[in-house]
């Protein structure tokens, strides 16, 4: 499998953001995207995945076979809001995304244990603290299989036990041959990722 961009560029209400951004990633490499505020890291996640269109170039995902034929199809996209109903459980929250994402990996409750929530499955999302709402969207990584994982800030609100133990996740992920994409201003401890810095063209 193979994410490629080429000479990517993206646009917010009609201005460009950032222009010229190529890489590529194999399977089990990671990329993390770092740069100022407001230098257009979460608007590349969202052109990778589709959520926003390009406004230059391409972005391609080969290998992927008939469950993942493109890149969205491909793509776990974990973004600053959390996508869960608040006054659903947090179990069935992931529960419908499941349902909804298919290619069903962990079962949810035993993703929420993976993430150190087994206990607390029953609450409702809105009931959760910052972290705990984090942790179980990190736990919707783990409900579907999808190779791609795009992260924008994924370990804000939590703490260092639960940084480690979603670094521990990310390894997993990368040594089944997996691909993560994290807009990070944090270090993330994924061990030989790549780096792309945005930062502002020179005048
Ligand atoms: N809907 C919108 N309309 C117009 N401009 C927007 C819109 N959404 C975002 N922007 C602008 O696009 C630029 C890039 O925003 P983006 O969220 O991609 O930055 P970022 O690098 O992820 O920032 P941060 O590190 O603060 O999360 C910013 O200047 C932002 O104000």
């Amino acid at each position: 499998m193979r994410l490629a961009a080429d000479g990517l560029g993206g646009e917010r209400g009609g201005e460009t953001v950032f222009s010229g951004i190529s890489f590529m990633l194999g399977e089990g490499e990671a990329l993390t995207v770092t740069g100022p505020n407001g230098i257009g890291k979460s608007t590349l996640l969202r052109v990778i995945c589709g959520l926003l269109p390009a406004s230059q170039g391409t972005v391609g995902f080969s290998g992927g076979g008939e469950a993942f034929p493109d890149v969205a199809s491909a793509c776990h996209y974990l973004g600053h809001r959390n996508a869960m109903k608040a006054e659903l459980g947090v179990e069935e929250n992931l529960r419908f995304w499941q349902d909804f994402l298919g290619e069903p990996h962990l079962p949810p409750f035993e993703a929420l244990e993976m993430v150190g929530l087994g206990d607390i499955g029953h609450l409702p999302f809105g009931y959760l603290s910052t972290g705990q709402r984090r942790r179980a969207s990190i736990a919707r990584l783990l409900v579907s299989y999808r190779p791609i994982w795009l992260l924008d800030e994924p370990t804000s609100g939590l703490d260092k036990a639960s940084e480690a133990q979603f670094a521990d996740l990310m390894a997993v992920h990368l040594e089944d041959g997996g691909m993560i994409v994290a807009a990070t201003h944090l270090p993330l401890g994924l061990k030989g990722a790549r780096e792309l810095r945005m930062g502002k063209a020179a005048d």
